[in-house]
């Protein structure tokens, strides 16, 4: 029997997190709670979807809000408050809402752990394969963030720059898909608690016909996993582009060690070669985004574009921030290791 798992909210990230989960038998997707009040409607997105296609073995709706497929069973639930989520018999609850979380609510449920997939400063860990899964403490982590897409990509080839170089100061430039929380068409304003978006008008504006320039809580996010990677140190802002997923990070260092080319490409190929995750892969390609789309891979040096200039580093760093990002947590969800837990 798997590792018993309800996943709240079914959107972008929970689907992409329910398709790897299916066929990974250490774990069972037992549950879903979504505030969508169709389940006909939560059926029919999970087998079909624009950006990766229609799955095989096709879910139905069954009897007593439960959907089925060859290999799996789910009930679905549509509660909008996370405490009254039927929690008996779950081991790990994925938040995948987008929505704020009472840290004291998430800490009052009956579960082993709580996975958590947006940056968040008052959980136990915010955790980034690569860069501080060393500082997950087994016994007294009970609520996990998964971080970023962008802070996930990023934070690896900070640390290892830094490890080797010591960066003072840097910029990066984050080149986003856009997202559900902004409008096809222009229309009002767009809120996200998650996000720390408050009020924005940009995102207001149509997402298919505009590139919209916004702050970035990248490195917010990166300084939640390891402090000194913070905004005094990196600045940051953001270009939302009118494509599906997959993301890029441009991404300037300035370090205390003049380098030169090659020990900055060793450094990246040599962490390719010894790594436990899929972290960091090296492009030599002539790629473009949508060829990086369903890579598990989530820091892809594009080679191309690497430049060092005496103590600047410049890079370039692709990642998709769908299917990459809920690749990394259920990476996260076989590191927690569950069993070594009760
Ligand atoms: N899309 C990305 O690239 C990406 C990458 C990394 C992390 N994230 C984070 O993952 C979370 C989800 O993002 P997304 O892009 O999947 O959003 P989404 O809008 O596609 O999906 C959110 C889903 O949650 C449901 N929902 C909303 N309120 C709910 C509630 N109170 N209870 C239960 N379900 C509720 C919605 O109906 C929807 O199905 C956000 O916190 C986001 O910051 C997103």
């Amino acid at each position: 029997m798997g590792i018993k798992i309800l996943l709240n909210g079914a959107g972008r990230i929970g689907k992409s997190i329910l398709k790897q989960l299916l066929v990974d038998k250490k774990f069972e997707i037992v549950a879903i709670n979504d505030i969508n009040p169709s389940i006909e409607n939560i059926v029919y997105s999970i087998n079909y979807d624009s950006t990766y296609g229609k799955i095989d073995d096709k879910f139905k709706v069954i009897e007593d809000n439960f959907i089925k497929n060859k290999s799996s069973k789910i009930k679905i639930t549509h509660y909008k408050d996370i405490s009254q989520l039927y929690l008996d018999g779950i081991d790990i609850l994925i938040d995948c809402s987008g929505q704020k979380v009472d840290i004291l609510k998430l800490r009052a449920l009956n579960v082993k752990k709580i996975i958590l997939t947006h940056p968040e400063k008052d959980a136990d860990i915010n955790l980034i394969l690569g860069a501080n899964e060393d500082k997950y403490d087994r016994k007294n982590h009970k609520i996990i963030s998964t971080s970023s897409c962008n802070a996930t990509a990023l934070l690896p080839a900070l640390k290892l720059i830094d490890n080797k170089k010591k960066i003072i100061c840097g910029d990066i430039v984050t080149i986003h898909p856009l997202l559900n929380h902004q409008r096809v068409l222009d229309g009002s304003f767009v809120q996200s608690a998650t996000r720390d978006v408050d009020l924005n008008f940009e995102f207001g504006r149509s997402s298919t016909q505009n590139i919209i320039p916004s702050h970035t809580t990248t490195i917010k996010a990166c300084s939640y996993s390891i402090e000194k990677f913070n905004s005094d140190l990196i600045s940051s802002n953001s270009l939302r582009v009118p494509t599906d997923t997959v993301g890029a990070i441009n991404v300037t260092l300035f370090t205390k060690e003049p380098s030169i080319k090659s020990e900055i490409v060793n450094i990246f190929l040599e962490f390719e070669k010894n790594q436990n995750y899929p972290i960091v892969l090296n492009n030599f390609e002539a790629l473009v985004s949508s060829d990086f789309k369903k890579e598990r891979y989530t820091t892809i040096i594009d080679h191309r574009f690497l430049e060092v200039k005496n103590s600047m580093i410049k890079l370039l760093l692709w990642y998709d921030n769908e299917w990459g990002y809920a690749s990394k947590v259920v990476e996260i969800l076989k590191y927690i290791d569950l069993k070594k837990v009760s």
